[in-house]
């Protein structure tokens, strides 16, 4: 007699599909399988918070919003010395508030405990298309044709991707019928207008100097800076240049994201008034466990027919309302045709492991009986690396953009900006100069593509993420320039994910592992965008430049002609000690057969059970282009119709 979990399955339980996780990658699939008419219901850890303004307005995001960020502290290295030279490093004082900065007995304070490196992820319903930057860029065509290697059986083909692009974009920004783009799909899209810069000229300066560095006409420094990176061109992958920065939002810079594709869905009705699609929302739970059929018999692999979770406001432990008092109510509700696993890279691989589904060792550890032996699930963590490179111009570069704006408060009660972008003016209603990306290929690019994107700021720097603390910090001059620049195609494969106990409120070990492998051609590719800013900010034209350089720390009568230091350790120990990211991929990567390491196959299965897939950032084989949000919505349309390929089968 084999017992099945199934017996508690009836018809106000079941559903053609479950979904857990409602970000690019959970949320957008979800919302298709339904309008496709299958009904689905869709579980989210987070709440639904339209109401928090800061969810809405792009200007006003708070990366680590408590209301709907979980609060991650991650290690960046196994390296004890490095750690603590990393200049963000978040502690709890004694009185319960996080302090930033390397040492807190620098400011008296003593029995601080060191959590560790922040690494913010939404958790709410849209994910972290709800906390993050927006940015949305293309990745290569070459990160697509990555998931057919030893498999070549074309379902990822990156010419083909561009159609799932165009399918989901509303483009905002563009004339109507530009080849490479939609206007009528689900996705709101937008880049800065070009009147933003004219109140910002200053800086063209240097942007100048950069272009010339590549061969570009600097005169062209406005038409180049207005337009698309995204644009159609078998050669976009190789092209340096400088382009704009389109983000996820409306014509006045409403954050776009999954959770109003959600809710348009859900909120539809018929002439009738009844409900058109069949999606149900399941927020504030935490999905504990995926269960398993396992009386298949004759050697049938175990099929995932539903899940486990835990109803309650914040139960997870990265929630920073968790509160101990809270225990939640555990329900089980069951699936007739899949369960899709969109937790995100950190949370996917953690409830595969809950569930039995990772590396054998890991789960006898914790007592979990082992569904299927994956050694890969959880490993593979791969992340953009990014520094900042910043000097300083001979004059002020913050320039007065509108005079007659009013004077914003950054969402204070009151703030008259906010008046104003409900009336779709002002300045939070359009977008900033944080819209530019400049792309470079360096001497140590791999796939022969560039493999840098910087994007500049004036005033101040990006250099990685800390929760909000009540310490002062200096502001940097207004003469800073900087560039945030983001490693593509980083080669680093040693991150890693595990769970600490079987307890699924526990959050898992996430170390990054950063440069461990391929630091042979990452940290030298820093380098080379290091010594190329150094160079284009020592040729920037009076009376902004020259810029002197301050960071990377080589000083500036160091600094050689071509903008390397003379001893290149200082920069290289300042890259390994403070690089930084925030796009965490691939702890579920696709893969071919003979991998022992993948996890899922290219229809995006787990592999040893049936009925289960992995639909989120943790299925990239490796990390997509520079921002992997575009990628996410694109991977998750993919999806969708694989599993509607499939639909048929169960
Ligand atoms: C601060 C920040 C800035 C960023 N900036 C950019 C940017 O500018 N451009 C860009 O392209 N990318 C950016 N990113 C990355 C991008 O947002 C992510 O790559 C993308 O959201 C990944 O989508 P996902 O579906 O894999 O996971 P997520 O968006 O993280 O969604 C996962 C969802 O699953 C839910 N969940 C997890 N576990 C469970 C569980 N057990 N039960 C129920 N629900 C669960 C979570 O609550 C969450 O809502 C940024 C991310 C952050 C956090």
């Amino acid at each position: 007699y084999c017992e099945s979990p199934k017996s508690l399955a009836n018809d106000d339980n079941t559903y053609d599909y479950i979904v857990t996780g409602s970000g690019p990658g959970g949320g957008t699939i979800a919302t298709n399988l339904a309008r496709a008419g299958h009904s689905v219901l869709l579980v989210e850890a987070g709440s639904d918070a339209t109401s928090d303004i800061r969810t809405q307005i792009l200007s006003l995001n708070d990366f680590g919003n408590p209301n709907v960020a979980w609060h991650f502290f991650v290690r960046h290295s196994d390296d004890e010395e490095r750690t603590k030279r990393y200049n963000l490093l978040v502690w709890r004082l004694t009185n319960g508030v996080y302090w930033v900065g390397r040492d807190p007995t620098t400011e008296g304070h003593q029995g601080a405990e060191r959590l560790g490196v922040f690494y913010p992820r939404g958790a709410t319903l849209g994910g972290s298309a709800i906390n993050n930057a927006a940015a949305t860029f293309l990745p290569s065509e070459s990160d697509w044709d990555f998931f057919d290697r030893g498999v070549e059986d074309g379902i990822w083909n990156g010419k083909e991707m561009r159609k799932y692009f165009e399918k989901i974009e509303h483009n905002n920004y563009l004339e109507p019928g530009t080849p490479g783009h939609g206007f009528t799909g689900w996705l709101q899209t937008n880049i800065a207008d070009p009147a933003v810069w004219a109140g910002a000229t200053l800086r063209f300066k240097v942007f100048q100097a950069a272009l010339k560095l590549i061969g570009r006409d600097p005169t062209k420094v406005l038409d180049y800076i207005t337009s698309d990176p995204n644009y159609l061109d078998p050669k976009r992958d190789q092209t340096e240049g400088l382009w704009s920065l389109p983000f996820h939002v409306t014509p006045t810079w409403k954050r776009f994201s999954p959770r109003d594709y959600i809710l348009e869905t859900r909120n539809a009705t018929n002439a009738n008034g009844t409900r058109k699609y069949p999606i149900h929302l399941q927020l504030e739970s935490l999905v504990t466990k995926v269960l398993f059929d396992k009386c298949g018999g004759n050697g049938t692999k175990p099929r995932a027919i539903g899940v486990e979770y835990l109803q309650g406001k914040s139960v997870y432990r990265a929630d920073p309302r968790y509160n101990s008092t809270t225990t939640g109510t555990l329900s089980r509700v069951f699936a007739r045709k899949e369960v899709i696993v969109s937790g995100g890279t950190f949370n996917s691989p953690q409830l595969l492991q809950l569930s039995g589904i990772g590396p054998k060792a890991l789960l006898d550890k914790f007592n979990i009986p082992v569904v299927s032996d994956l050694p890969g699930v959880g490993r593979n963590l791969q992340d953009n690396y990014e520094v900042p490179i910043y000097g300083n111009a001979q004059i002020n570069l913050v320039e007065d953009f509108d005079p007659n704006a009013p004077a914003c408060t950054w969402g204070a009660p009151g703030d008259p900006c906010v008046d104003l972008w409900y009336q779709g003016k002002g300045p939070y209603a359009r977008g900033g100069t944080n819209s530019n990306s400049f792309l470079i290929q360096t001497q140590h690019a791999v796939e022969n593509e560039r493999d840098m994107l910087m994007f500049a700021s004036v005033g101040g720097i990006f250099n990685g993420f800390a929760p909000t603390t009540n310490q002062t910090r200096t502001p940097l001059p207004p003469t800073t320039f900087s560039w945030s620049t983001v490693k593509m195609h980083p080669q680093n494969t040693a991150g890693f994910v595990q769970i600490q106990s079987d307890d699924p409120q526990d959050v898992p070990e996430v170390n990054t592992n950063y440069f461990v492998d391929g630091q042979e051609t990452d940290i030298p590719a820093i380098l080379d965008t290091v010594a190329f800013v150094r160079k284009s900010f020592a040729s920037t034209e009076a009376p902004v430049g020259p810029v002197v350089s301050v960071s990377p720390p080589c000083p500036p009568a160091d600094i050689l002609e071509t903008g390397y230091c003379r001893d290149e350790e200082v920069d290289k120990d300042w890259i390994k000690d403070q690089a930084f990211g925030h796009h965490p991929t691939s702890t579920n990567k696709v893969g071919p057969d003979s991998d022992p390491m993948a996890v899922l196959d290219t229809r995006l299965r787990v592999r040893g059970v049936q009925g289960l897939r992995v639909v989120d950032a943790s299925a990239f084989p490796r990390c997509p282009g520079a921002f992997p949000a575009v990628a996410t919505y694109m991977l998750s349309e993919r999806a969708t119709d694989l599993v509607l390929e499939d639909a048929d089968k169960w």
